[in-house]
């Protein structure tokens, strides 16, 4: 059987693809979980945009433009850092020398960027996409932004007569070689159908929220307790050694309680031997932390804990560890202790 945009429908109209609406009432948020695995439901050829582009092949967009290209799809590349698209090239990739060729030579081009600066100047820019893009076009942002970076993004590439989508993704470094991702997608529908196959080669589940804006602010929302929670982790890891425990021990009694979480299983075991492995860096890290506090302010919403998890961040960054995983915020604690 295969997969294509008419088995990804509006999910509330469709059960029978295991899909349902979220919020029936006021807005209507759409989700649609992925129930059987992209094996599968392989996309056929047909079923897919003819010509994707892909912009920033960083750590996430390497395996996501890769998982693309695996699956039979037209892949057209682009990085600033051009040595990062040869793993793509001789994976089959085509490569073009700017985001505006790219999206001038593509029908569906997704961009992966690390921050809103670099989302807006890649979008926007001198050659930035929006110069290639057109009617029939579509430009899907998953990097992690603003909303208001992603409205402005939004702008530009409407004025073209294309559409867009922004669509950041839950999950890091492995989920993305997976394709076990999760899309918290909002702007123009026709785009996150035309899309869905693509999102679902990528990803393991799609949210579709609504208006642009909406998945930033999801994204952000998430990031914003993720971030608190590894701090609250390191702290008590800290705290464990200081007093003499064993903070391997805390991290096995963790996992058999209700605060188990798969993130400190996974991470638990390295920082206790001080090792960080850079999956989600820990400037991105903060980077969402700081956004996060923008959304709170812009609703004027007391969020006291994030706002003190963003300080570790930031004293994590001023020690250099700004690439490193976000797991190293714990180093910020442990040169305090030692002060
Ligand atoms: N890593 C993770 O676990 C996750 C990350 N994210 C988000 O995804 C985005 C990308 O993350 P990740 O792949 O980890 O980040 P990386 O730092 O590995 O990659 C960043 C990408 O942005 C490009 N870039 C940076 N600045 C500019 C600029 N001024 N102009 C053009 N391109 C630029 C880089 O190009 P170059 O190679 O030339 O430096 C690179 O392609 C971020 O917004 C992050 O918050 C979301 C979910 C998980
Ligand atoms: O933005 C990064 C998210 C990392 C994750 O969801 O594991």
């Amino acid at each position: 059987m295969a997969m294509c945009s008419t088995f990804y429908p509006r999910l509330s109209t469709h059960l029978n693809c295991k899909s349902f609406s979220l919020f029936p009432v006021k807005h209507r948020f759409f989700v649609s979980i992925k129930a059987f695995s992209s094996q599968t439901f392989a996309p056929k050829a047909d079923d897919l945009p003819a010509s994707i582009g892909f912009l920033g092949l960083g750590i996430m967009g390497n395996p996501m433009a890769q998982n693309l290209i695996k699956a039979g799809c037209d892949v057209t590349v682009w990085n600033r850092t051009k040595s990062k698209c040869e793993p793509l090239i001789s994976l089959g990739a085509k490569y073009k020398s700017s985001p505006e060729e790219v999206a001038a030579s593509c029908d569906v081009t997704f961009a992966m960027l690390a921050d809103p600066e670099s989302a807006a100047d890649v979008a926007c820019g001198k050659y930035g996409a929006a110069k290639g893009m057109g009617p029939g076009k579509g430009y899907v942002d998953v990097s992690t932004v603003d909303g208001e970076t992603s409205k402005l993004i939004c702008k530009h590439i409407r004025a073209t007569g294309a559409h867009f989508l922004e669509a950041p993704v839950s999950g890091s470094k492995k989920p993305a070689e997976d394709g076990q991702l999760i899309f918290l997608t909002a702007g123009d529908s026709v785009l996150y159908e035309k899309a869905a196959p693509l999102l679902d080669i990528m990803g393991k589940s799609r949210f579709y929220l609504g208006e642009v804006g909406n998945g930033a602010a999801m994204k952000l929302v998430v990031n914003m307790v993720m971030g608190s929670m590894m701090a609250s982790f390191a702290e008590g890891l800290v705290l464990s050694e200081k007093v003499g425990l064993d903070p391997s021990v805390l991290v096995e009694v963790i996992s058999q309680g209700a605060i188990s979480a798969p993130m400190y299983a996974v991470k638990g075991p390295s920082m206790v031997k001080s090792s960080y492995p850079t999956a989600f860096p820990l400037k991105h890290q903060q980077k969402d932390l700081r956004l996060a506090l923008g959304l709170a302010e812009s609703v004027s919403q007391p969020i006291p804990i994030a706002a003190a998890t963003n300080e570790l961040y930031k004293v994590a960054k001023s020690h250099g560890l700004s690439d490193q995983d976000f797991s190293a915020v714990i180093e910020a604690l442990r040169v305090k202790l030692q002060q």
